[in-house]
């Protein structure tokens, strides 16, 4: 059995306040777009995982997926399987891609082998693999809060837009991102701001992550700096880095950003 699992992008970051379990609460805007990885499941006489595409750093015990695989064969008398994942999603991108190769694989695994878990249940189990995971289950556009991994439906279609997304030559790991920022509360919430108009994103909706990436990875405001200069309406690095995306009207012209950098269009 097969799954596509998609990228995210956030729209907007807050991070509010240092939590005593280390973590940080935050308020997001996350909005899936349409950069995905494949990932297939068979019944296999043994546990295995295979990759293809891009290089994925780490162990293999520290996928997100044999971690998903350990997860629910506490709770479930799972068969061994063989895992097969094309990376596509571009990795340290603030795109979620680990993540949503994490909750699709728990979707697949609830497929596959009929476990009967309803999004619920598999929200828990996604949360237990990190903060992003949840969001994956449904997949659907909204606010999002604590430590990123509650959430408020929201009304947010940008199909009539172009999304574009720059992936600039550097890798920005989460860890990172959190060391440098600075927590503060927010005057006015995220799920407010985005009911804007989103030609009024610009003045109001911020990523408190880029004030200290883009001091460490300047190349990263540049590329925030040339989506503005081609026309976009509102343009953003995405979590924490390093991936900028931007909304345009019209499919822009991105003349020198393509040949410095990887950029997805049709998002
Ligand atoms: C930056 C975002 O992508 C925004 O959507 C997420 O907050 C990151 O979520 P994630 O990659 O799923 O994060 P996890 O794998 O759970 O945690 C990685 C590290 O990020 C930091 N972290 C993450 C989420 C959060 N709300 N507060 C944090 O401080 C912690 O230092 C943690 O050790
Ligand atoms: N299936 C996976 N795909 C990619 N990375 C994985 C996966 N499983 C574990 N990882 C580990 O997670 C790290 C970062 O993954 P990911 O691509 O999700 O980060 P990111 O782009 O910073 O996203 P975000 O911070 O938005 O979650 C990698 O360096 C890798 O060691």
């Amino acid at each position: 059995m097969i799954s596509f699992p998609n990228a995210k992008i956030n729209i907007g970051l807050n991070v509010t306040e240092r939590r005593p379990d280390g973590y940080h609460n935050l308020e997001t805007i996350f909005y899936p777009i349409k950069i995905n990885d494949a990932l297939e499941i068979i019944k296999s006489d043994k546990l295995s995982f295979e990759s293809s595409g891009l290089e994925i750093p780490g162990r293999v015990e520290d996928n997100l997926c044999i971690k998903g695989y350990h997860l629910l064969k506490k709770d479930f008398d799972l068969p061994p399987i063989k895992i097969h994942l094309h990376k596509h999603i571009p990795i340290g991108a603030g795109l979620g891609g680990g993540s949503a190769d994490a909750a699709f694989f728990i979707k697949l695994l609830n497929d596959y082998f009929s476990l009967g878990l309803n999004d619920d249940r598999m929200i828990a189990y996604a949360r237990q693999l990190g903060a992003d995971c949840a969001f994956f289950i449904k997949n659907k556009p909204v606010f999002a809060f604590d430590k990123g991994d509650e959430f408020e439906p929201i009304k947010l279609d940008l199909s009539a837009y172009k999304i574009v997304l720059v992936m600039p030559p550097v890798h920005v790991s989460t860890g990172e991102a959190y060391g440098g920022v600075k927590p503060a509360p927010v005057k006015t919430s995220l799920m407010e701001l985005i009911e804007l108009p989103v030609t009024e994103w610009k003045q109001h909706i911020k990523n408190d992550f880029e004030i200290s990436v883009f001091k460490n990875h300047p190349v990263i405001r540049g590329v925030k700096a040339a989506l503005y200069e081609a026309g976009a309406i509102y343009a953003s690095m995405s979590g924490s880095g390093a991936s900028v995306f931007a909304i345009f009207n019209e499919t822009p012209d991105l003349g020198e950003l393509k040949s410095h950098n990887q950029v997805f269009t049709d998002l």
